[in-house]
């Protein structure tokens, strides 16, 4: 199967009804083609689509090609200022700007932790950030994971430890006065048990919980702290209305610097080894270069 799902491309030739698109335009491409006639769709909420054809997700195949077929209307045209290399870190982006959206409260003032400091959890610090929280607290096991989401957007850190999630929880409360009643959005970018139990005991009373990340199907969950706070809890799936465009609005306006994790880029022949050192760490995105790409 062909992988990849985090592209972008030039147009090279568009349907006859196509008006918003032409031969040479730049664009990031959202690479999954809901029915467009389901409930879901028509409420506006296509990522929940039953019948959505999402690349690199059997039996569709992937981006990672020289030529992809797509809706005129899932081609998001780039301004001159953003690079193709940007326009493919739009999907991500888009993961979590659907995610601090899912949120819904973040707004100036407040106090968001991310659980995971991965590429989407480093991108939902820096919408949370861009939407105005003045409180933005990375977390993760990995210590160069946190150096880098300070130098990113963050502006608190917290090394998780093998303790009981409700110590990691008051020990993330005392990194600011801001968080002393806890946090009014926590968001779970990693999937793992620990950091989801930590975020129920982080949430202040009334606060909103997010799942972003995937882990395992069944966890054991922390609900009497849901019960009790009156927490509002919300899962968050890929991206749908408005997402993209407002991801590239966000590029295009300088203020989610996706360049940043951009750790290199391989030739297309190469494409294994972008695989290989992702896989080994120490680097966030390593993009693969087109095969139709001039070699610079
Ligand atoms: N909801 C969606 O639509 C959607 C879309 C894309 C990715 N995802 C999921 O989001 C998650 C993050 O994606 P990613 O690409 O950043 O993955 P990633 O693996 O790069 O990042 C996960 C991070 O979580 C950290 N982590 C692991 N255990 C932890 C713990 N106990 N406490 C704190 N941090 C811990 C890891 O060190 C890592 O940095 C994954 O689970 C992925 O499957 C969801
Ligand atoms: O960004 C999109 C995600 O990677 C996909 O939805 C995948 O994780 C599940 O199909």
């Amino acid at each position: 199967m062909v992988l990849g799902h985090e592209s972008a491309g030039t147009i090279v030739q568009v349907g006859s009804s196509v008006t918003t698109l032409k031969p040479g335009d730049r664009v990031a491409l959202e690479p999954g083609y809901p029915c467009r006639r389901c409930g879901p769709c028509l409420s506006g909420r296509y990522n929940l689509c039953p019948e959505m054809r999402f690349a690199a997700t059997p039996p569709y195949h992937g981006t990672l090609t020289g030529f992809w077929v797509s809706p005129a209307d899932f081609c998001y045209k780039l301004p001159d200022s953003v690079t193709l290399q940007e326009g493919a870190l739009i999907e991500p982006l888009a993961v979590a700007v659907h995610i601090v959206r899912q949120a819904a409260v973040v707004t100036p003032g407040q106090s968001v932790v991310v659980m995971g400091a991965g590429p989407v959890g480093l991108l939902c610090a820096a919408v949370a950030r861009a939407f105005g929280a003045s409180t933005v607290v990375s977390v993760d096991i990995v210590e160069s994971k946190l150096s880098f989401a300070k130098s990113f957007c963050s502006t608190h850190t917290y090394s998780s430890q093998r303790i009981p999630a409700p110590e990691n929880a008051s020990n993330i409360r005392a990194l600011a006065p801001s968080l002393a009643g806890g946090a009014d959005v926590v968001i779970d970018a990693s999937g793992a048990e620990p950091s989801i139990q930590t975020s129920l005991h982080v949430v202040r009373p009334g606060g909103t919980y997010v799942q972003g990340g995937m882990g395992r199907d069944e966890i054991t969950f922390p609900i009497m702290a849901l019960c009790l706070k009156e927490v509002t809890a919300k899962g968050s799936f890929r991206y749908g209305s408005g997402d993209y465009k407002l991801a590239v609005e966000l590029v295009a306006s300088g203020k989610v610097d996706v360049r940043k994790l951009i750790s290199g880029v391989v030739a297309f022949e190469e494409a294994e080894q972008a695989f290989k050192k992702v896989k080994e760490g120490e680097v966030i995105k390593i993009l693969i270069a087109g095969p139709n790409e001039k070699k610079e």
